[in-house]
């Protein structure tokens, strides 16, 4: 029951038991001594009291109360010393309930704005794309698996070097030149039931029946496509024993690099040479253009404090995410340790932040809900002259808004800013981001490693966390950022295929 629901069955509860009503008693009897007024919700009534008349006792009751020989008397003489005292503290302990509940009441209610009823949750088993459907031409509508396809939508769609540039792909055509009344004039299907249509405009338009399936499937199909989604192994500590990995040799594939990536959310790229970082940038130049930063490009650091960040230090850095400051974090982030002398520790950690969450999803749904609801800022300003902020606040775990799966985990105690709550409803988030926190903290969740000069990590930082433990000495360490959508456009080229690709734009 939530917790506003079962308050107002309280207050309801209280005013409807036989307790009286204070309107109706205050006009009769008054306490002395600072006017105490029985007015509480919470009756010492009904009471036996001595009788005014003769020995025996009377039971004061509501009724009793509008006998004649009550209406002017003091309290103290009706219940005696005892029992007034026994009212004031009722009085007192009943104003202070009505405060609490009235203030738990007006927190759900803020909560219950704040967490909306979405199901967010993860995505491990992605659905197939399903296969094709009933296409056929009813009374001049295009009709796709019983569902009437828009004339509209279909003319706008239409992919033929008039409609959309032939390199460039994109949309030539200027959709509201078409007229509202767009119809179809005719039509015919060939044997791979392709639609060939000629329209009310004359113009004339093809579609293949992949193209025509595809506009009719529910969200989470049409995301496998524009996500790039695969299924997802989610792992903990046990990933030690067998981590993603590839070699990087002249063949080295791309596609099962991303694919390593995209399933387990990192690989290791063993035989990269060394120390000479300029192997490792040609390594991740293979999947897209480096991300330029505050910190640079391609970085190679060690812990000189070259930039204001604690990175830059020999101190250990629990798990998290980087660049929550930014408003698109990096979609994959690189290590390769060159060098490390003098020196001990510097060991990585990798948690695998998609199965924390599912744990978390399983564990403490409203946890899940008030870190996949309530935003939280983040910033960086270490650096002279700047004090890099997101445009906007974002949740701990976000999700696809069309499908409700988790995009993204977005987690840096040390970067974090304010938290999108009213100040007096800030527990709410500490309450659930600790529960999340110790997930993380599960030894079984840690996944701990020492890099070798010569293997290159390479982990996707929407969904892996890491961090390191301390170190002494000098440690070496290049890599470089890459942006989410550059490297998902380059693993859906390589794993779905341009053409694929491309055929989903319009319905994806
Ligand atoms: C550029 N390089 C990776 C060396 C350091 C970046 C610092 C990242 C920052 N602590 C964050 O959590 O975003
Ligand atoms: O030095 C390391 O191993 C990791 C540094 C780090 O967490 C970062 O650069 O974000």
């Amino acid at each position: 029951m939530s917790a506003a629901r079962s308050i107002r069955g309280t207050l309801w509860a209280s005013r409807n038991r036989n307790a009286l009503s204070p309107t109706r008693l205050t006009p009769f009897l008054t306490i002395p001594q600072g006017n105490c007024r029985l007015n509480s919700t919470a009756s010492i009534l009904p009471l036996e009291v001595p009788s005014t008349t003769g020995d025996e006792h009377t039971v004061l009751t509501k009724k009793a109360l509008r006998r004649p020989e009550y209406r002017t008397k003091d309290l103290n003489q009706v219940v005696g010393e005892e029992w007034t005292i026994k009212q004031k503290c009722l009085e007192a302990d009943t104003k202070e309930l009505a405060v609490d509940l009235h203030r738990i009441f007006r927190t759900g209610r803020r909560l219950r704005k704040v967490l909306k009823s979405n199901d967010y949750h993860v995505q491990t088993e992605p659905l197939d794309v399903d296969g094709g459907k009933t296409i056929n031409v009813d009374k001049g509508d295009l009709m796709v698996g019983g569902t009437k396809i828009p004339n509209l939508w279909l003319r706008d769609n239409c992919q033929c070097s008039s409609c959309v540039h032939e390199s460039t792909k994109q949309r030539l055509l200027d959709t509201f030149s078409i007229p509202e009344d767009i119809s179809l004039r005719k039509f015919t299907f060939n044997e791979e039931k392709t639609l060939s249509v000629k329209w009310s405009d004359g113009h004339k338009s093809e579609y293949s029946s992949d193209f025509l399936s595809a506009t009719v499937q529910n969200a989470a199909r049409r995301a496998i496509t524009r996500q790039g989604l695969t299924r997802l192994k989610l792992w903990g500590a046990e990933i030690a024993d067998q981590p993603p990995h590839i070699f990087n040799n002249v063949d080295l594939s791309v596609r099962d690099m991303l694919r390593k990536i995209r399933k387990f959310g990192f690989v290791f790229v063993h035989d990269v040479d060394h120390p000479d970082p300029a192997a490792t940038e040609a390594l991740l130049k293979k999947i897209a253009f480096i991300r330029e930063t505050h910190y640079g490009g391609f970085y190679d650091f060690t812990a000189d404090l070259a930039s204001a960040d604690t990175a830059y230090t020999n101190i250990a850095l629990e798990a998290h995410t980087d660049n929550t400051y930014f408003s698109d974090p990096a979609g994959l982030q690189a290590f390769h340790l060159l060098s490390h002398t003098d020196g001990e520790g510097g060991a990585s950690l990798l948690v695998d932040g998609f199965k924390v969450a599912h744990e978390l999803y399983q564990q403490d749904r409203d946890a899940y809900q008030v870190l996949s609801t309530v935003n939280v800022h983040a910033h960086a300003s270490g650096n002279n002259g700047i004090s890099i902020q997101p445009y906007r606040g974002f949740p701990v775990l976000e999700h696809d808004p069309s499908t409700n799966e988790l995009l993204r985990v977005r987690w840096n105690n040390s970067d974090r800013a304010s938290i999108e709550l009213p100040i007096e409803d800030v527990g709410t988030w500490y309450d659930a981001a600790r529960k999340f926190d110790a997930l993380l903290k599960k030894k079984e969740n840690e996944y701990w490693e020492q890099l070798q000069p010569g293997r290159v990590l390479i982990f996707d930082n929407w969904r892996v966390l890491h961090g390191r433990s301390s170190f002494t000495g000098k440690r070496r360490i290049c890599g470089g950022y890459i942006n989410r959508d550059d490297w998902i456009s380059r693993y859906k080229m390589e794993s779905v295929g341009r053409e694929k690709v491309l055929r989903a734009l319009a319905s994806g």
